[in-house]
């Protein structure tokens, strides 16, 4: 197993580093300093690699476009309606980004920092620490929190997110994830995917995607993954995705949330988390140009990629049984979100 440092480039007047992990078996993962974002999943395929991230070389690129691809998410991934909820008997007011909602952290969230970082190296995995000390004055939340957001790959080709928050003298609200974009095949859209998730339901969103509080059954929809389904038949009938399943038996452990699969080359991700939810999106269309290194030069096209985003349901702070986001006031919050990598023919 192997550690390398580089240094990337500087984007916003900070120096980004660039971290990559290499395994045993030839997988390596690269992460930048700068949104912690992931930035290449690079399996071995012929004589070469392949990343199955939609990536950049620069890091400027990450930021020219509105999408948060790879970036890690947080304080709080998806909306917070009206940017407003209730702690401890008292109104909070949240930054508002998009519609007068909170969206994945506000304008200052966990995407737009250089973060600190460390290495790790055990017996048989190899780990990036970043870590970064967040005011309320940095992103409009309450509280001041430790954030800490480990990537760590093994040798069994598994990469594990870990997010942890430690509360400061406030209570405040902890729901990171990353916004990461796959695709695992050689072609520039989902045709040759498969993809099953451990959902039967969605949540009900209003015009601005705010979560009703309602779920609706997959059943008879094209958001029936309960078994494998080509990615793109789905996603042409659905017209995109920008969708929230609430993953069945959450924290049991007992079924992945979900597995995408390239039935060309045979790759395949399998996910695990404690989270309760899974956003899926796929880019339905795209408001500026978007150049990803693995097409070489072409535009990136709607529906090139599938985010699949393991975290809290969305808005969980202001509905029922969505599931407990608070990180209380000297407290700590941790979650994991695993990614193994298999090939399967
Ligand atoms: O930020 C890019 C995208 O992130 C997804 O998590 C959201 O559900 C989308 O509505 C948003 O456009």
């Amino acid at each position: 197993m192997d550690i390398f440092r580089k240094e990337l480039d500087t984007y916003d007047g900070h120096t980004v580093t660039q971290i990559t992990l290499v395994n045993d078996n030839g997988v390596e993962i690269s992460c930048l300093t700068m949104g912690a974002i992931w930035q290449a999943f690079s399996v071995p395929s012929g004589a070469g690699k392949k990343n199955l991230l939609l990536s950049f070389e620069h890091t400027k690129d990450y930021y020219a476009n509105a999408q948060n691809i790879c970036k890690a998410i947080g304080r709080v991934a998806g909306r917070i309606a009206h940017g407003k909820c209730e702690l401890n008997g008292e109104q909070v007011q949240l930054p508002q980004n998009e519609n007068g909602n909170t969206l994945h952290g506000g304008q200052n969230g966990f995407s737009t920092y250089n973060w600190n970082y460390t290495t790790s190296r055990n017996k048989n995995s190899v780990s990036v620490i970043f870590q970064k000390k967040i005011t309320e004055k940095m992103d409009g939340f309450p509280g001041n929190i430790l954030a800490t957001i480990i990537y760590t790959l093994n040798n069994n080709n598994k990469v594990t997110i870990s997010f942890s928050a430690l509360g400061g003298s406030k209570d405040s609200l902890f729901n990171p994830t990353n916004h990461v974009y796959f695709n695992l095949s050689d072609r520039q859209d989902l045709s040759s995917h498969s993809l099953k998730i451990n959902s039967s339901a969605t949540l009900e969103t209003d015009e601005n995607n705010i979560p009703t509080g309602r779920v609706k059954e997959v059943e008879a929809t094209p958001l029936d993954f309960r078994d494998f389904r080509n990615v793109k038949a789905a996603a042409d009938e659905a017209d995109g995705f920008d969708d929230a399943f609430v993953v069945n038996q959450p924290g049991k452990g007992t079924e992945p949330i979900a597995v995408l699969r390239d039935e060309d080359s045979g790759r395949q991700i399998t996910i695990d988390s404690d989270r309760n939810g899974l956003v899926m999106y796929n880019m339905p269309a795209l408001d500026t140009e978007i150049k990803f290194s693995r097409d070489q030069g072409k535009p990136a096209i709607p529906g090139e990629w599938l985010a699949l985003e393991a975290q809290t349901l969305p808005d969980a702070i202001n509905q029922e049984n969505f599931g407990d986001i608070v990180l209380p006031k000297n407290g700590k919050r941790s979650y994991h979100i695993q990614f193994a990598y298999d090939k399967i023919k």
